[in-house]
């Protein structure tokens, strides 16, 4: 379980944020609220890209705040493509599971899994550039789950996406869990939220700082 226990972070000379809850595996999270309200800082923070000023963060008892983003148990997927624009789709991913670009051929394989199940079967060897945006997004989404860590952080995944885009990602983020992944989905999208999530919290600005409120 992750729980998240009055962790706090500022911005120098910008607004307290300090955020509670308790996420199981097998279960998605929304979190909404406004633009400016914190929703990318907190994934930030719980990624270990920002450091907090307080609190405590677990991930099933282990203590996740002196782990560097690397070594925790998180795969972040924030919205920028990312992907080398003279590398062909299965390259790209590659190189996000190895620095050299070398897969074993069961890598290979769970990567042609995985585009097919993002409808890109038979995609290994295309360049970006015959992709189309909404293919892109779904290529760096395969590479960042293919890290296969059990909490995913997700930041308005479904940007810019079409219906069918986005109904391979929720068949996928449902199958993921099934298979116990913790999800926590930032997105504005209602339908998105509906068609994910177990529980919704919206951060709400009190007098104490930016606090996270459960609504359903
Ligand atoms: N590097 C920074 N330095 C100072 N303030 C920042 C920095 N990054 C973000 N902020 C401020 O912190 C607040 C929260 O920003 P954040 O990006 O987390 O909001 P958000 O809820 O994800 O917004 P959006 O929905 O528009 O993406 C905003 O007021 C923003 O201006």
């Amino acid at each position: 379980m992750l729980v998240v226990d009055h962790l706090c972070f500022e911005y120098a000379q910008g607004q307290h944020f300090d955020w509670s809850f308790q996420l199981l595996p097998g279960q998605c999270m929304a979190i909404t609220g406004g633009s400016g309200a914190g929703k990318s800082t907190l994934l930030q923070t719980i990624a270990g890209f920002l450091t907090p000023t307080a609190g405590t963060l677990t991930w099933q008892g282990q203590d996740l705040l002196p782990l560097p983003p690397w070594q925790r148990p998180v795969t972040s997927v924030f919205q920028s493509h990312n992907l080398f624009a003279h590398l062909d789709v299965m390259t790209n991913i590659a190189l996000g599971l190895n620095p050299r670009g070398k897969l074993s051929s069961e890598q290979v394989a769970q990567v042609s899994t995985l585009l097919a199940q993002v409808g890109l079967a038979g995609f290994e060897h295309r360049l970006p550039e015959a992709l189309s945006g909404g293919q892109q997004q779904r290529v760096t989404l395969v590479r960042a789950l293919l890290r296969s860590q059990p909490l995913v952080l997700l930041d308005e995944p479904m940007t810019g996406l079409d219906s069918q885009n986005r109904m391979y990602l929720y068949e996928l983020f449902n199958t993921m869990k099934q298979q116990g992944y913790a999800i926590l989905l930032v997105s504005h999208d209602v339908s998105d939220v509906e068609a994910l999530a177990d529980r919704c919290c919206s951060l709400i600005d009190t007098e104490a700082g930016v606090m996270l409120e459960p609504y359903s």
